[in-house]
């Protein structure tokens, strides 16, 4: 599972925070990330996703903010932390691809941009982390990468490691809509702009992932393709991660 050849001079626990718009690629390549240095991979949208699924699944009306924080508060969701295979389940039943579901999407900015909903679950976030840095969690202390809009600047401003990875507008759109639509054409890319352009313009509204933060290491995957934009993010691990100690 560990790339040995990038592992040797990693220290662990060894944390990592990625952020980024919507398609600049944080899932995939933070899941590789996290495959190729046998680390825990926690994916934050997908609790955002979540909360949005079981809100709706209870016939509450997104613009009811307290009824929304409340049912959120005692959402019962389990999140599996292997980044071969990574699993979302709510009330003990697999929703990983239910959060998916082109309803969620649209709605799902809704929920993430209700401040109490985002306390609730930073909180959550910052317990998973806790819990991977120490050796109990999923990796037994070798660490973890986690990926979504706030975790460089708010939910782990501490992690070892901070990328903010960008894309061009025009790269993201092609890339959405080659995995939805299996296609790039100018009608297809079209069809991706609520998902992509709006939900950021929204979600920006109370988060910023558009410019590093102090500390954050920008990687641009407007011209590298996934595997290349893999690399690059391992070399910024390798460069950026505490130093091993020098044994006399
Ligand atoms: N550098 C890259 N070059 C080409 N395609 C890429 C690159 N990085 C990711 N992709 C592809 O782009 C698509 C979107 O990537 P991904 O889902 O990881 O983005 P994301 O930032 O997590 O998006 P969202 O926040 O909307 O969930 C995927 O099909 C992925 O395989
Ligand atoms: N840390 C995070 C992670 C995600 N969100 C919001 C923004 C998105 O619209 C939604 C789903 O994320 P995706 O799965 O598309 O990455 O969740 C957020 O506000 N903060």
């Amino acid at each position: 599972m560990t790339d040995a050849a990038t592992d040797l001079s990693l220290v662990h626990p060894l944390s990592i925070a990625i952020d980024g718009p919507s398609g600049s690629g944080k899932s995939s390549v933070s899941k590789a990330v996290a495959r190729s240095l046998g680390l825990a991979y926690l994916d934050t949208g997908a609790m955002y996703r979540a909360a949005t699924l079981w809100v709706m699944g209870r016939g509450i009306a997104l613009d009811d903010q307290v009824a929304v924080a409340r049912a959120v508060k005692d959402m019962p969701l389990v999140q599996v932390l292997d980044p071969v295979s990574p699993g979302v389940e709510l009330d003990g039943i697999d929703v990983a691809d239910a959060i998916r579901s082109a309803d969620v999407t649209t709605n799902v900015s809704k929920v993430a941009t209700n401040l109490d909903v985002r306390g609730e679950l930073r909180a959550r976030q910052r317990a998973i982390i806790d819990q991977e840095r120490a050796t109990g969690g999923f990796s037994a202390g070798r660490g973890i990468v986690a990926e979504g809009r706030d975790i460089t600047t708010v939910v782990a401003p501490d992690a070892d490691v901070r990328i903010l990875l960008t894309a061009s507008e025009e790269a993201r759109l092609a890339r959405r809509s080659l995995e939805v639509n299996g296609t790039a054409n100018k009608e297809a890319v079209d069809s991706m702009r609520d998902q992509v352009v709006r939900r950021d313009r929204d979600d920006s509204t109370v988060t910023q992932f558009t410019v590093a933060a102090d500390g954050v290491v920008t990687l641009d995957s407007s011209d590298l393709d996934f595997d290349q934009t893999v690399a690059a993010a391992l070399r910024i691990v390798a460069k950026h991660a505490p130093a091993r100690p020098v044994t006399p």
